[in-house]
Order: C-alpha cells, then sequence, then structure tokens
C-alpha cells in the first residue's frame, strides 16, 4: 500500500438487497389535531371524542418502505415534508397514529438539536443518562467514558450544565454517545453540520466505517453528501413519498423539484432522457478554440482566498511508534511563510518527521480531504525517489516538500491528512497518520460547481444560424 492511501469506503449496499431487513416502516401514518385557539383544546379534553373541536393535520400519510441491513438510504424532502415525524417514529420517540414501525437492532440517532441531553445536568451526566437509555450499563459506561470524552473533545465543558453548550459543543457530545453505543441503526440529521471542519471529518470517518457493517439513515438538504454517501433514497413531500429509487436518480429529480419552485410557472422545466448516441461530441476536436499561450490570465477573477491552520497539536490519528511527524507547514513556493494564500498560487507543503527507530526507506505523503471526507488531491515522495531512496537513523529528522500550484476550492473547511510509511510500492508499513494535521480556510471562492475549480479562459454567447 501507497501513500497518500485511500482509506476504503464502506459498499455494504452492494450486498444490500441480500441481506435482512433492519427497517420497515408500514403504512405509518401521523395526525396532529390543529386548534383555533387554547381554549378549545381545554373544551377537547372535556367533551373526548364526541365532537372534533380541531382540524386533523396528516404529517405523514400512509408511508411504506424497508431498509436492509448495511444499506445508507437518503431521507430527503423540503422544510416541514415530514422526515423529522419519520425519523422519530422510527426512533420510538413519537408515537404513531397508525401504521407500525418494525425495527431489528438497536437504534441511536443524532436528531435536531436540543434532542435527547437534559439541559441542566452537565455533560458528563448527560452521557451516562443518554449511554444508559441506549442499554448501556454503568461499568460499561465507566470503561466508554474516556473514549467519548475524547471524541467530544470539549475540555472541561464536560462538568458543565449542556444548558450553558454551544451547539457545536452539543453535537459533539451527542455524537460522541451515538458512536459508541454499540448501534446496529444510525439515524443522523443535518444536526452534524453545526460542528466544525475537525469535528466533522471525524464524524465523517466515523460514518464511513460504521456503513461496512452498520445500517445508516441520513437525513439532508445536501444533495452532495446524500450522493457521497447514500446509494438510495426516499424523497419525502407533504407527509408522502414523492420517489424513491437510487439516490443519484432522486437526488436530480429533486434538485430540479426545488428548482421549479424557484423558476415558478414562468418556466418549465422536463427532464431530459438522452438520445442515443448524444454522447457523441457535436465538434470535432481539432474545431475547437485551443489556446496556445502558455500564461493565459482568467477573464473572471476567481481568487479564493486560504488561511491556513496548523492543527497538528489536535489532530487525530494513529502511530506505531516507529516515526513521527513533528512539523507540517504550507508556504510560499520560495518556502517564504504566509498564512492566507490563494488558489492558482504556487505553494510549497512540507512536512517534518523524526525516526524513531531507523528507516531503510522512509516516504513521507499528503493528501487534501473536503467536509465530506471526500479526496480531493494529494501526492507521497515515492515515485519522485525511488531511484535514490535515503536511508535515515533513530533521532534523525527528514522533511519532504511538494511544490505545486495550489488549486481553486469552493468555500469551505479543508483538512490535510499526513502520514509517515517506510518501504517501497509493493510493501510498506505506515508509522503515523494524521487526519487533520492543517486545516485550510477557502473563503472568497467564486468557485460554484464540483469538488475543484478551474479558470476559464474563455467563455463566448453568440447565435448561429
Ligand atoms: N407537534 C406538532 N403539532 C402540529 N404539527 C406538527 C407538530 N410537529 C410537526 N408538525 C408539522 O408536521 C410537519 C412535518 O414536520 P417535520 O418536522 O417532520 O418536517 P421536516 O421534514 O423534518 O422539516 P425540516 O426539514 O424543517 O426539519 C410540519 O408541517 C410541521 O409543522
Amino acid at each position: 500500500m501507497v501513500l497518500p492511501v485511500t482509506e476504503t469506503h464502506g459498499d455494504a449496499d452492494s450486498h444490500a438487497s441480500a441481506a435482512p431487513i433492519a427497517i420497515r416502516v408500514s403504512n405509518l401514518s401521523k395526525c396532529y389535531p390543529i386548534y383555533t385557539s387554547p381554549k378549545d383544546r381545554l373544551l377537547q379534553m372535556f367533551l373526548r371524542s364526541r365532537k372534533a373541536l380541531y382540524k386533523e393535520f396528516w404529517a405523514l400519510r400512509d408511508v411504506s418502505f424497508t431498509v436492509r441491513r448495511g444499506e445508507t438510504v437518503a431521507i430527503i424532502g423540503r422544510n416541514g415534508s415530514g422526515k423529522s415525524t419519520l425519523l422519530q417514529m422510527i426512533c420510538g420517540t413519537l408515537n404513531p397514529s397508525s401504521g407500525e414501525v418494525e425495527v431489528t437492532g438497536k437504534v441511536a440517532a443524532l436528531l435536531e438539536l436540543g434532542a435527547g441531553f437534559n439541559p441542566e445536568f452537565t455533560g458528563r451526566e448527560n452521557v451516562y443518562m443518554a449511554a444508559s437509555l441506549y442499554g448501556l450499563t454503568n461499568d460499561q459506561i465507566d470503561l466508554r467514558f474516556e473514549k467519548i470524552a475524547t471524541f467530544a473533545d470539549i475540555g472541561e465543558h464536560l462538568d458543565e450544565p449542556v444548558k450553558t453548550y454551544s451547539s457545536g459543543m452539543y453535537v459533539r457530545l451527542a455524537f460522541a454517545v451515538i458512536a459508541h453505543v454499540d448501534a446496529d441503526i444510525l439515524i443522523v440529521d443535518e444536526a452534524l453540520s453545526v460542528g466544525d471542519a475537525v469535528f466533522t471529518q471525524k464524524c465523517m470517518r466515523f460514518i464511513r466505517e460504521f456503513q461496512k457493517k452498520g445500517t445508516l439513515l441520513f437525513v439532508s438538504h445536501d444533495m452532495s453528501s446524500v450522493l457521497n454517501l447514500c446509494k438510495r433514497a426516499i424523497w419525502l413531500g407533504n407527509g408522502n413519498i414523492v420517489q424513491a429509487g437510487p439516490a443519484k436518480e432522486i437526488a436530480e429529480a429533486y434538485l430540479q423539484y426545488t428548482l421549479q419552485q424557484v423558476y415558478g410557472e414562468g418556466a418549465e422545466l422536463t427532464a431530459i432522457q438522452p438520445a442515443s448516441g448524444s454522447g457523441e461530441p457535436h465538434q470535432e476536436e481539432e474545431d475547437l478554440p485551443v489556446n496556445h499561450e502558455a500564461q493565459v490570465p482568467p477573464i473572471l477573477n476567481y481568487e479564493s482566498q486560504v488561511a491556513l491552520q496548523d492543527n497538528l497539536a489536535r489532530a487525530n490519528g494513529w502511530k506505531s511508534g516507529a516515526a513521527e511527524i513533528t512539523a507540517v507547514g504550507l508556504a510560499r513556493e520560495d518556502g517564504s511563510p504566509q498564512t492566507v494564500f490563494h488558489g492558482g498560487e504556487r505553494v510549497r507543503l512540507s512536512i517534518t518527521a523524526v525516526s524513531k527507530e531507523g528507516l531503510d526507506r522512509p516516504i513521507l505523503g499528503f493528501l487534501v480531504r473536503d467536509r465530506l471526507g471526500q479526496d480531493l488531491f494529494g501526492e507521497n515522495t515515492l515515485p519522485f525517489t525511488s531511484s535514490n531512496t535515503i536511508a535515515v537513523e533513530a533521532g534523525q529528522f527528514f522533511c519532504g516538500e511538494f511544490v505545486f500550484t495550489l488549486p481553486m476550492l469552493p468555500n469551505g473547511q479543508y483538512s490535510v491528512m499526513v502520514s509517515v510509511a517506510d518501504g517501497d510500492l509493493y510493501n510498506n508499513v505506515q508509522h503515523h497518520w494524521l487526519h487533520d494535521a492543517l486545516i485550510l480556510n477557502v473563503s472568497s471562492s467564486k468557485i460554484r460547481w464540483g469538488l475543484i475549480g478551474i479558470p476559464f479562459e474563455k467563455v463566448s454567447l453568440k447565435t448561429t444560424s
């Protein structure tokens, strides 16, 4: 295995069709009584069912589907479409008006801020309370507490009442608990997005690991997260299933629907089916305008600012003890320090490590990941040094440098994973791996589409006969 190594992402869905059913939702409905005045609500208590002083509001109506063990299924839909209502009934925190939910296995949920913890209790007390609700004994919680606290990483706030927590701290603790209760089914919603980049990455790593064996229901308005994590999606609208099927198909249909809502009736959007042979380009390659100039300035100012955050001391990861990364830095190409960079700028990324036991063929590598943990780009020293490898002795420091053009990234936070290994292309051993040694904060980016931007040199609009 050679650096940078892509961690294996769970592909549980590929065998999902043969797997037993983990969640069965049958004709599930939830009706809320809506009173025009509080007085009517009171009066209704006396009248019981003799006369209805309320209107019925069906938050969910006759919803049925199954999820097999090992599947990751997205639940999407506009605000108020019934997603939380459905998930609360799957968790057992809300009773259905009719229909049934059958769940095989232990369900743990990270649903909306505010759910779950007692605000008057400290974080520590809430961990014990929440974990015991998930069936853990006090002894089991004692044994796992350190891991939960390390995952949450909220320091001394753990002994303060939860009501004083920021939303990020709250989610950190809530996720740390559900990650350590041996859940078979996880339900995660948008609440996750309030965490910072380091925490979100930690959660995504946990989720990807969980996907290898567990069942996941993932609620999101972010279609790129849905496509990245899920193979199947269920679209809810006004309490009904609008469409269910492959995530790509559903996400595209949902996107078209939401765009239609934005455009209104003035423009009707129709789905386009590819005609046979439509994959062929309309123009021969040689007809396309080619710009031969070496350095063409971009016609738009795509500049995005990349602010650097050294996270080495707080980075998550693991080590064997044979070698350790001691510094990671991003500087100008000439090596001079800088804390704010621009997309398209030439930069130098350096990784310094120390050998503890002596390494025959050290390798240093890095990988830049977006907030969902998707690998964007990276490299390791091996392909460049295989013909003149260096050996390092115990106690010796060594440094790998990578000079490249910083790509233009959409706004957001990115983490830089770094690692040190020893070996060659076919046989190498990782010694120190840090998931988020550097954080890149990208702002003012004009890049709107895709994971990475490119500078467009020529864009035109003209009429053709
Ligand atoms: N206790 C309640 N009493 C009356 N109506 C309710 C109650 N709880 C939810 N609703 C209504 O049920 C509908 C579905 O709500 P739900 O919270 O499930 O939607 P959602 O899809 O999760 O929305 P969001 O994306 O905003 O979280 C909404 O119209 C909401 O106003």
